[in-house]
Order: structure tokens, then C-alpha cells, then sequence
């Protein structure tokens, strides 16, 4: 057992771990001290040295895309604006979505309360099978990570939505029914994020070989596409300069809608130094995920992200994540490769 905190049950330090931090921040009587298993090497957390590469710059501003001029006349500058966002940073914010407020500051409210649910609730769904429905665990990858991250999560598949409702957890009781809405809006929300990507590439338009009832083969294969939700818990942390709540990675899909709370913690990176995403009230953060970089061969970026935690409060996030099924390969579009632009 560490020696610099006092854990109420005498179970082994390995086995406390696999339970998650929220339970190891409630069981340390006074946990003072970050235990040596969520260490990170220098190198990889956050610094306040301002000569370090590691610390934030600051005034960092997302570029913002306004959903309500991406429906409207301004499409075609506003697809100048998302075609920029995805080359230059791999992240934008949006504002103005279809999205009802209520179903958002819900979602991040059930999760909130299933978070706060005794752990044997929370056990319930605890696997390291990772193609079970639901899966409940901690640190990034639990089972290969030998630092473990300041970090538990919820994994819900999410399509086909219907077959896996009933297997999401019953508790808090309302959780299926706003979980269930969250994920058909976001769905939603990404298809017409995707389509205007789709356009922003210039690949938009279906050419004869393509052409199934009016769409492209792509877009009408997102309709059936992959999708997980995954919420983030971060409690606060006693000394939040030696661990991290997520590792630096990029998603593995085409688009990621994430949703913060108001407390920060996500860093992207830009220009080789970590940034810091100030949250905006009930706004997606969106990014390019790797299938999305390999696809448009390279123009479009799924950029290396991370989140810090802190002293003062916990954070809870949640992410939805779209690709193509999973048994599909990805590869460049045909139509974004040419002469110039070779297969990269
Ligand atoms: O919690 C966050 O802000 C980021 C979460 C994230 O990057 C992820 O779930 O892949
Ligand atoms: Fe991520």
C-alpha cells in the first residue's frame, strides 16, 4: 500500500486500482498524495515551465462554426470555415446545433448520477471485453497500461440504437431514456456535420458508379454507420501536475462530438504546444478522428489530444463516436486522389 494515503478497506493497492479513481478519492481517508501507479514520467505531464513544450498556450481560440449558417445562405463560407478547422487544427466548437439544451445538460446530468451510484452498482458493468455493450472501467487502457490515468468511463454501443437500450444500465432510472435521445440527436447531428465535410472535400456530389438512391455510397453507409458514447469521469485530483485524466491520442473514427462540463481539462495540440479548450456552454467540440485523416488521404488531421485534471473539482465529459461499421476498411477516396495528390 502507498504510504502517503490511508485506504478504509485492506484490499491489495493493484486491486483497489482496477476499481477506478472515483473509488480510490472516496476510500483515501487523506489522499494527499497521487500513488506512484498514476505517475507519469516528466516528460509527459503538464508543466507550468513556460520554457517546457508541455505548457499551455495561452488565448487559444477554437475555430467556432455558427450550425445555424451551415443550413442557411452562408453555407458555401461557412464550408470554407469547417475545411480550414480540419486541416488546420483536426477540432472545431460548434454553436447553434439542433440540439436542445435540455438533452444535453441531461446527459451530462444522468452520467453525473450513475458516476455517483455505489460502486456495486457501477461494478455491474465492469469487462474487459471490448465488444461488450456496456463497459465500465478505468485509466485509458485498463488492462495494458502500466501508469494508470485519473480516469473512469461508462462504453455504451450505441447502433443499432434499439438492440441495445435494454442492455444499458437501469440505474439512475432515467438513464436509458436520456442516454437513448442523446444518442439518436448526436447521430443526427453528425450525419449533417459529415455531409457538409463531405462537401467541404469536394467529393460531395454522387458520379454514376456511386449513385444509390440519390446519395453516395459513404453517406448512405454513416446511416448504418459504428457508434459508442463514452463518458469521461475525472475527480479532482491531489496533486494534478504528476498524472493525467487521458494520455495524449486521437480518436480512431471519422468524427468525434465531444461534450464538457464547465470545468476545462482537454488540451489539443497545435503548433507542437499543448492548448487548453475554454468549454462554451452546451457547445460540441468536434474532431477529425483517424478514419477521417486516412479517407480524405491526408488533408483532413486527427489531432493528438489530452485532458488534465485538477485539485478543486471533479469534470465529466462525453463523447460520441461515428465511423463506418466495424467490420469495414477504410481507405482514400478515389476522388481525392490523383496526379498531384498520390495515395499517401
Ligand atoms: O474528456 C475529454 O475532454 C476528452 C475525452 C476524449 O478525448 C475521449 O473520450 O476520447
Ligand atoms: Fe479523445
Amino acid at each position: 500500500m502507498p504510504s502517503a494515503m490511508t485506504i478504509k478497506d485492506d484490499t491489495a493497492p493493484e486491486i483497489q486500482y482496477q476499481k477506478g479513481v472515483k473509488q480510490l478519492y472516496e476510500n483515501g481517508e487523506v489522499l494527499q498524495r497521487v500513488p506512484k501507479k498514476y505517475i507519469f514520467p516528466p516528460s509527459e505531464r503538464s508543466s507550468t515551465n513556460k520554457e517546457e513544450p508541455n505548457v499551455a498556450m495561452q488565448n487559444f481560440q477554437l475555430p467556432i462554426i455558427d450550425f445555424a449558417d451551415l443550413i442557411g445562405p452562408n453555407r458555401s463560407h461557412v464550408l470554407q470555415s469547417l475545411a480550414n478547422a480540419c486541416e488546420k487544427y483536426g477540432f472545431f466548437q460548434v454553436v447553434n446545433h439542433s440540439i436542445a439544451d435540455e438533452v444535453v445538460r441531461s446527459m451530462l446530468d444522468v452520467n453525473e448520477r450513475f458516476f455517483d451510484l455505489p460502486l456495486e452498482e457501477r461494478a455491474k458493468y465492469m469487462t474487459t471485453d471490448m465488444r461488450a455493450p456496456v463497459r465500465y472501467g478505468t485509466s485509458f487502457s485498463q488492462t495494458k497500461d502500466t501508469v494508470f490515468c485519473w480516469r473512469d468511463f461508462l462504453k455504451l454501443l450505441s447502433h443499432p440504437l434499439s438492440d441495445f437500450i435494454p442492455l444499458w444500465p437501469s440505474s439512475p432510472v432515467d438513464f436509458r431514456e436520456v442516454a437513448a435521445t442523446y444518442a439518436e440527436e448526436t447521430k443526427h447531428l453528425f450525419l449533417t456535420i459529415m455531409e457538409a465535410i463531405l462537401e467541404s472535400l469536394g467529393i460531395k456530389e454522387s458520379n454514376k458508379e456511386e449513385e444509390t438512391e440519390g446519395k453516395d455510397n459513404i453517406l448512405k453507409d454513416f446511416e448504418n454507420c459504428s457508434h459508442m458514447m463514452v463518458a469521461n469521469f475525472y475527480p479532482p485530483c491531489p496533486e494534478p501536475n504528476l498524472t493525467l485524466g487521458m494520455p495524449p491520442h486521437s480518436d480512431y473514427g471519422f468524427l468525434t462530438l465531444l461534450l464538457q462540463d464547465e470545468v476545462e481539462g482537454l488540451q489539443i495540440q497545435f503548433q507542437g504546444k499543448w492548448v487548453t479548450i475554454q468549454p462554451i456552454p452546451n457547445a460540441f467540440i468536434v474532431n477529425v478522428g483517424d478514419h477521417l485523416e486516412i479517407f480524405s488521404n491526408g488533408k483532413y488531421k486527427s489531432v493528438l489530444h489530452r485532458v488534465l485534471v485538477n485539485e478543486m473539482k471533479s469534470r465529466v465529459s462525453v463523447t460520441s463516436l461515428h465511423s463506418l461499421p466495424f467490420n469495414c476498411s477504410i481507405r482514400p477516396s478515389p476522388k481525392l486522389i490523383n496526379e498531384e495528390n498520390p495515395k499517401r
